[in-house]
């Protein structure tokens, strides 16, 4: 089965599951919205700004015009830090009505967005109308580019309330290295995705002051707890939560040097101050900015999260980790399982 894929932005993500889908024998074009990482890629077959050590299959195509990308695709897929997803959507709405196509619409994107706190599934599902699209699917699971690009074994999950579509995604990623399940859980998907950002923040934090394997192992499990306590409120099904887009990339996340988001809690752990981290990452940490929208969405619907708010006072109000921690351990004890 050779397939006409489209994949919408060049970072580290989206242009290392490009190269899976090319590696896989599909058709794929690659859209940037920058002409010079276009012309790298198309020419020398590299990515200096996002996978620096990394040489991409000669035959990935990729363009600066996202409608090219798109024509003739059966899947677009969508790998947009979540800022910048409505916007990509917006634009590709306008280029599928023009061309009168109904390709599946597929993301990888982990957040939640600011203010309307809403998922990635809702913001596509708000800018492309069904006229123009086949069901939504979310593409989730403890995989890091830098991991997939050199063939680590990675187990994702495409989660889809259409059955068809999620399989449409299994099958034209599965390979050796790169094994797809299927889930219908779309809001436990994005809800595990996004969330575990904030939690990898934490552990990286822990590691940076010097905590050991139980304080990480204590934050992982309690940050799961937290997860799932916010997800199944919005209707998630809480055994996602123990499932690849669940502990799954919770762990991958809160225990890898890999993780930006691990990288970015590490180094504030160490005392470096937060702008000083996100100006140097040069790549997205979506956890930081998922700990406001979650921090905001929690407090709205009552729904206790000691972790994440414990962090949002760290990031956004100053407070330092040490007394964050003390905070944390010092609350009334309670039972572990509600
Ligand atoms: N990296 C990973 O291992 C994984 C990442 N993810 C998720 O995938 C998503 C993307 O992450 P990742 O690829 O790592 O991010 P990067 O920071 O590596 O790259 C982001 C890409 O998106 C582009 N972009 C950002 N905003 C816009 C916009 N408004 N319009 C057009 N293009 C835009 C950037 O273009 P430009 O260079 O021009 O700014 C860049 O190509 C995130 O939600 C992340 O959580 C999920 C699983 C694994
Ligand atoms: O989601 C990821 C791996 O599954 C990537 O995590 P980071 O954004 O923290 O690098």
């Amino acid at each position: 089965m050779n397939k006409k894929v489209a994949v919408l932005g060049a970072g580290s993500w989206g242009s290392v599951l490009a190269n899976v889908l090319v590696e896989n024998g599909h058709q794929v074009k690659l859209w940037s919205r920058d002409a010079d990482q276009v012309a790298e890629l198309n020419q020398k077959h590299t990515n200096q700004k996002y996978m620096p050590d990394f040489t991409y299959q000669s035959h990935l195509q990729a363009t600066n015009d996202m409608a090219e990308a798109v024509e003739g695709a059966s899947l677009v897929l969508i790998v947009i830090p979540t800022k910048g997803l409505r916007s990509v959507a917006h634009q590709l709405a306008a280029i599928l009505a023009k061309i009168g196509a109904k390709p599946v619409v597929a993301h990888a994107t982990k957040g939640l967005e600011q203010n309307s706190y809403k998922r990635p599934s809702e913001i596509i599902a708000e800018e492309i109308p069904t006229a123009n699209r086949q069901a939504i699917v979310v593409l989730s699971g403890p995989s890091h580019a830098e991991s997939v690009a050199i063939h680590d074994m990675t187990a994702v999950t495409a989660a889809s309330e259409d059955l068809p579509s999620a399989e449409l995604v299994q099958k034209l990623f599965s390979n050796h290295y790169f094994r797809v399940y299927t889930n219908n859980d779309v809001i436990g998907a994005e809800f595990g995705a996004a969330l575990k950002n904030i939690i990898s923040i934490g552990a990286g934090a822990l590691q940076g002051l010097g905590y050991h394997d139980n304080a990480r192992a204590a934050l992982i499990t309690r940050g799961l707890a937290e997860i799932r306590r916010l997800g199944v409120a919005f209707g998630a099904n809480p055994m996602t939560f123990i499932g690849l887009s669940g502990v799954g990339d919770l762990v991958v996340t809160a225990t890898s040097k890999n993780s930006r988001n691990w990288r970015a809690g590490y180094q504030l752990g160490q005392g470096k101050p937060l702008q000083d981290v996100i100006d140097q990452m040069g790549m997205v940490i979506e956890g930081v900015y998922t700990t406001k929208a979650a921090y905001e969405l929690a407090q709205k619907r009552h729904v206790r999260m000691p972790i994440t708010e414990a962090i949002y006072r760290v990031l956004y109000q100053g407070e330092d980790v040490k007394t964050a921690i003390r905070t944390l351990m010092n609350r009334e004890v309670t039972s572990e399982v509600e």
